[in-house]
């Protein structure tokens, strides 16, 4: 088949949003995704509480593990301040090339840097390559079972700072058990869980919310 999901929703995008407008994007992926084809976005109603951690949390540095069509990279990228930074890693190369056209499409190229590669191979050059001091909010939304190997290597690699704020997609469904049970009973975290519905559905899903203690 000559189209993908991800580039019959860039072609909705382009159709349907207004260029330079963040908000627009975000809901032509959600009217698109919600009436014509499901796709693994974090959607509207988990996407409101993610909205209401990035406002609270204020990041200057964000990095998002799975990109995939760029939805909640917009989402977090329209309210961050003009001088902070999202790093978004994804792995499949067509995906990041499809997220790049609606990131620019939503104006947030200056904010946004996308690294297309794996989230394991990335990470431990995150601290050198991009002089990241260290992350003040991380959005995990990609392979459930990297969830916890990528957390242990962020510590490891003094990516993350007393404060720093995880919030995890999917710990419900497809779930993350292997993650919630090390965050949960880990003394170096303060978890919090946020339940809400899986994207486009009527099926029970949330968020993990965990604050690294230093
Ligand atoms: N390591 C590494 N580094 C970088 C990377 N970039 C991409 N990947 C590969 C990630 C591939 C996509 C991950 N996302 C999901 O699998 C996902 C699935 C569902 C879902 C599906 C079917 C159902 F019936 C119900 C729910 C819903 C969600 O919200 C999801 O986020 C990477 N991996
Ligand atoms: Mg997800």
């Amino acid at each position: 088949t000559r189209t993908s999901k991800p580039k019959r929703i860039l072609a909705y995008v382009e159709k349907h949003a207004v260029p330079g407008d963040a908000e627009s994007v975000v809901n032509a992926i959600d009217a698109y995704c919600s009436r014509v084809e499901w796709a693994m976005n974090v959607g509207s109603d988990k996407g409101k509480i993610l909205d209401r951690v990035v406002s609270e949390t204020d990041p200057d540095t964000v990095l998002e593990l799975g990109t995939y069509c760029g939805y909640s990279t917009v989402r977090i990228g329209r309210l961050l301040r003009p001088e902070a930074r999202l790093v978004t890693i994804e792995m499949n190369p067509d995906n990041a090339k499809i997220a790049k056209q609606i990131i620019a499409l939503a104006g947030l190229n200056s904010k946004i840097e996308m690294l297309v590669g794996s989230s394991s191979d990335l990470i431990p050059q995150l601290k050198k390559k991009l002089d990241m001091k260290t992350l003040d909010l991380v959005f995990l939304d990609h392979w459930k079972i990297f969830y916890l190997p990528d957390t242990r290597c962020l510590e490891e690699t003094g990516l993350l700072h007393k404060g720093t704020v995880l919030l995890a997609d999917n710990v419900v469904c497809p779930g993350t058990p292997e993650y919630l049970k090390y965050i949960r009973n880990s003394s170096r975290y303060r978890s919090e869980y946020f339940p809400s519905r899986l994207e486009y559905l009527q099926v029970e899903d949330g968020l993990e919310k965990s604050v690294f203690l230093g």
